[in-house]
């Protein structure tokens, strides 16, 4: 699809600030492709419809979840996690996106997950480390994303398991296989 036509149908799904977001996460994703040799213009699409699920009702999302057959337990790990998955589909279902390789970087934009594709890395450090996000330690995965990107998925597995626990809060257990993946002996 056209780069104007898809940023004019997710600008409706979403709030100016997350639009301005997708916007920096396609930026952020193109120039990965061009360095890394991926699909440009996958990049592009999946960035763009990356947060596409963000703002839809919460129990519509469950419902998808359910009707859709996806992993039930992303039922139990708080609502953030549905609008990667759900989007997904979503995505097919209202848009006609039915592209596997960018469906799949939406599905796990969030969580990320152990064995993802280049194009998965690409979308899921896009949106870690897009110039609008402010996390601690962004500066350190920027610098070395060029150079390593499964080093900076790790890196932002690992803060984003670090601070949902300082937080107290449930990890969904895709991130903790991202980051063991890079540790384990047998990979
Ligand atoms: N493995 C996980 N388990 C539970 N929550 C998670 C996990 N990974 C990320 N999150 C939480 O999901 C929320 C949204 O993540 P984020 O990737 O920033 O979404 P978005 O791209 O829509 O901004 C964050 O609050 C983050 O802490």
């Amino acid at each position: 699809m056209e780069r104007e036509k898809a940023l004019a149908i997710v600008e409706k799904q979403l709030k100016k600030k997350r639009y301005e977001h997708t916007v920096r996460v396609m930026e952020t994703a193109i120039k990965l492709a061009e360095h890394y040799g991926a699909d440009v213009k996958k990049a592009e699409q999946a960035a763009i419809f990356h947060d596409y699920a963000k703002y839809r009702d919460v129990e519509e999302m469950r419902r998808w979840v359910i009707s859709e057959n996806l992993p039930q337990d992303l039922l139990e790990y708080g609502d953030e996690l549905l609008h990667g998955p759900v989007g997904s589909f979503m995505i097919e279902r209202e848009v006609g996106i039915k592209d596997a390789e960018i469906q799949s970087a939406v599905y796990y934009h969030t969580t990320g997950k152990r064995h993802m594709s280049l194009l998965d890395k690409i979308i899921y450090i896009a949106d870690y480390i897009e110039p609008g996000r402010k996390t601690p330690g962004v500066e350190d995965i920027r610098a070395i994303v060029y150079d390593d990107i499964d080093q900076a998925c790790w890196m932002a597995a690992q803060h984003t398991v670090l601070f949902l626990m300082e937080h107290e809060q449930p990890v969904y257990p895709d991130t903790f296989q991202l980051y063991n993946e890079r540790l384990m002996l047998k990979k």
